[in-house]
């Protein structure tokens, strides 16, 4: 079925192939040069005059051209990769976005368009009304080679199962070597990911696929299909893309731009609270203490224990009168108010039974002691309680620190940081809040002041940030001040970016800082990403989470308070789960939330892993998940997986791991290589390999475990397997992480004796 034509044949169709896309690219350069002068004609229209609401629409039309913009630059590469003709005789040339010529008439067809869809779908047995699919392969804007499938079902042999489309376009896409950054697949995308990318927006969707399987990929197609098949609801709220790290989250960093999208936010699980960046991580036994659902009401309990009542009565030394003498104030008299018990303890049970969160509630407490001291004032000095005397004295109380202090110390206005750094410093505190919790797991809660926020930390910040709230008459809350600074940079980034691409950058008018400043001006930020990120309380309109089997009951209520409509896309691999505190089963992180109404999807093919390794991986699966199945490979021809008895600590061992990852290295060519290596053993092994720059540009990355998932490499060599094994309660599950991220070759390092679920490795001596 797959034909790749004898290179005498080609000439011809390649040549009318070429006439089209010269035409495409034609096409491109005049939309580009159209939207480029609408920008600035959209700018020329004067300085930051007129009235406040025709500056706004000017902002929201210039926001709309330096998006399209910005998406017309985005698809340089590979404008167009693929040709359906169907048996009408119609054919439609795909790609990455859709064109009209002059009349009007779709020259190019999004991939995502309903109609582009038998591109990915059609397959021998199901071909779905096409001819003939045809994969076009670009250099630059020049045609220089074409994969064609004949769908004829005459020549179908029954029972054919195969399901692979455009087999020799994606294994030509799977042989690449790899750049450190994942790039988009929008010209093989197959047919059970398809079907992951083009599900409903509805409801929660769980892709469940082993190592390799192209589940980020999918994911990340999924949220370009979603932006443009449910524009008008997801352009105003965003769609959040959670991953288990910063580094992850800039090895996908670039697919979406490419796929020409803005409204994404991608945030790691250690940045979904706003102003915090947590990178560290705690030990498993604190991680699986803090992920666990229970401290939930640990966190309550600990702020309930922030709402105190004196145990007697409340007395509180007031200043009545001060003279100045020589320009220095002198108190002149003292006297001494009093709250009893019972009105402190009303005013602090009204206050909690307001339903408002603590800092907003505060205000009903601080007032109910206000009336009472002023009321005992007025009463000591003989006054009668005149309602406008009343209201005078408790303004004139309120300025004096004497009862600011009391009411303080009773009902502090906190900081979600505050809450949570005060109760896990505090064994006290801890024995206060969580009588509930063992012994042990409160000594493992607890963490010397000062210490970073660990990403486990995170869902308890929010949590505590849900339960404290803001009270918006106290000035902006400190998320939004911290994030003033950083939407200026980023919005300066984008203009300039804008500016960079579209040659306008030498223009004296639109230098970026102005243009970034009238965006300034009114007010709005520029993208709808950029608003979310800094916003807590932001209720994105679809949130898809990679790697979720990583996440804690606690990460898991931190992501789901981000989308209380329910409409996400859950992408893991149970196999893989590495934090004790993650996840088991779905069913157990997703039934609180969506029972019932989640539907999944598995896919069972990996891209990555050539079939010689995956022998391997499934051998360590068995071993560890018996319950799993590991996916098939579609890859062959890899070299033999090894393994080298090697000792790292012995005087010649460091050198000995150097000289391999040379070797390594030379087989690989241009490709990049990562060293994994046991939690205990990265930082001297790091050292072994300087580098300078970020870890996914260098050709040798020492990483852990943690730090490789969700990441690929040409070549990988895991030092000392069984440390990886038993490091962490869930060791098994990082050394079949750690043996599937190679996309040709791997080696094992040992010193003793190779774990038995290695034994199919090639044993070899350095
Ligand atoms: N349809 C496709 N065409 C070309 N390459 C693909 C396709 N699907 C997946 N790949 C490639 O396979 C590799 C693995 O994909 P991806 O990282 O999305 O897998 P994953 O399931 O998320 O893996 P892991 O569970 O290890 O994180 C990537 O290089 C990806 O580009």
């Amino acid at each position: 079925m797959e034909l790749r034509q004898h290179d005498s044949a080609l000439a011809e169709p390649l040549q009318a192939e070429q006439v089209h896309v010269t035409r495409l690219y034609d096409r491109l350069d005049t939309a580009r040069k159209e939207t480029a002068a609408a920008l600035r004609a959209e700018y020329a229209r004067g300085e930051s005059g007129g009235s406040h609401q025709a500056r706004v629409e000017r902002e929201v039309a210039a926001g709309e051209h330096a998006r399209r913009l910005a998406q017309l630059f985005g698809v340089e590469r590979d404008l167009c990769f693929g040709r359906i003709d169907d048996t009408d005789g119609e054919t439609l040339y795909i790609g990455r976005i859709g064109l009209r010529d002059e009349d009007r008439e779709i020259i190019l067809t999004d991939w995502r368009a309903p109609a582009a869809r038998p591109f990915y779908t059609a397959t021998p047995a199901t071909p779905e009304s096409l001819v003939r699919r045809r994969h076009l392969h670009l250099r630059e804007r020049t045609v220089v080679g074409l994969d064609d499938e004949v769908f004829d079902l005459e020549r179908l042999s029954e029972g054919d199962r195969r399901t692979l489309v455009g087999e020799a376009a994606l294994l030509a896409a799977l042989r690449r070597e790899r750049t450190g950054r994942m790039s988009d697949v929008v010209a093989t995308i197959q047919a059970e990911q398809d079907r992951v990318i083009r599900s409903g927006l509805a409801g929660a969707l769980v892709v469940q696929g082993g190592p390799g399987t192209g589940k980020t990929v999918a994911a990340l197609h999924r949220a370009a299909f979603l932006l443009y098949t449910h524009r008008t609801t997801l352009e105003r709220r965003g769609i959040l893309v959670v991953g288990p790290s910063p580094l992850f989250s800039r090895y996908i960093g670039q697919v979406l731009p490419s796929l020409g999208e803005t409204d994404v936010v991608l945030s790691s699980l250690g940045e979904l609270y706003p102003g915090v960046r947590a990178t560290a991580s705690d030990t498993p036994a604190t991680a699986v203490v803090k992920g666990d659902a229970r401290m939930a009401g640990v966190v309550a309990a600990a702020l309930r224990d922030r709402q105190r009542v004196p145990d007697g009565d409340l007395w509180v030394a007031i200043t009545v009168r001060t003279s100045l003498r020589d320009g220095v104030e002198v108190v002149v008299e003292r006297m001494t108010l009093t709250v009893d018990h019972d009105t402190c303890v009303r005013a602090r049970d009204r206050a909690r039974t307001s339903r408002h969160p603590h800092n907003v509630a505060r205000r009903l407490f601080m007032m109910d002691i206000l009336k009472a001291l002023a009321a005992d004032e007025a009463e000591q000095l003989g006054s009668p309680p005149d309602e406008e005397d009343l209201r005078y004295a408790r303004k004139a109380l309120w300025s004096q620190d004497a009862v600011r202090d009391a009411v303080d110390g009773l009902w502090p206005s906190l900081t979600p940081e505050q809450l949570i750094a005060d109760l896990l410093t505090s064994s006290e505190a801890l024995g206060s809040a969580a009588p509930d919790l063992s012994e042990e797991e409160r000594a493992a809660l607890l963490r010397p002041p000062g210490a970073p926020w660990t990403v486990d930390d995170v869902p308890l910040l929010d949590e505590a940030a849900e339960l404290l709230g803001e009270d918006e008459d106290a000035g902006p809350p400190a998320d939004v001040v911290r994030a003033t600074e950083e939407e200026r940079e980023a919005e300066e980034r984008y203009a300039r970016g804008v500016l960079e691409f579209t040659g306008l950058l030498e223009d004296e008018m639109m230098a970026a800082d102005i243009l970034a400043g009238r965006h300034r001006d009114t007010g709005p930020v520029i993208t709808t990403a950029e608003r979310a990120r800094r916003d807590r309380r932001w209720a994105y309109g679809h949130v898809i989470v990679d790697e979720a089997q990583e996440l804690s009951a606690m990460a898991w209520r931190t992501v789901m308070r981000r989308i209380p409509a329910r409409s996400l896309t859950v992408v893991g691999d149970i196999a893989q789960t590495g934090s004790a505190a993650g996840a088991r089963s779905w069913e157990e992180m997703l039934d609180p939330y969506v029972k019932g109404r989640w539907r999944q999807e598995h896919l069972l093919v990996s891209y990555r892993t050539p079939v010689e390794i995956m022998r391997v991986a499934a051998d360590v699966l068995r071993a560890v998940a018996p319950d799993q199945e590991p996916p098939e490979s579609v890859r062959d021809g890899g070299s033999p997986p090894r393994a080298v008895r090697l000792d790292p600590d012995a005087p010649g061992g460091p050198a000995a791991l150097e000289a391999l990852v040379a070797d390594e290295l030379a087989e690989i060519g241009e490709g990049r290589l990562a060293v994994i290596v046991p939690d205990a053993r990265h930082a001297w092994i790091s050292a072994l390999f300087p580098r300078e720059g970020d870890v996914l540009d260098v050709p040798v990355a020492v990483l852990t475990v943690t730090a490789a998932k969700g990441l690929e490499f040409d070549a990988v060599v895991v030092v000392e397997p069984e440390e990886i094994l038993t490091q962490t309660p869930m060791g098994g599950n990082d050394l079949y992480v750690a043996i599937t991220r190679a996309t040709r070759r791997l080696t094992v390092t040992h010193r003793g004796d190779l774990p038995p679920m290695l034994s199919r490795l090639e044993r070899h001596r350095p």
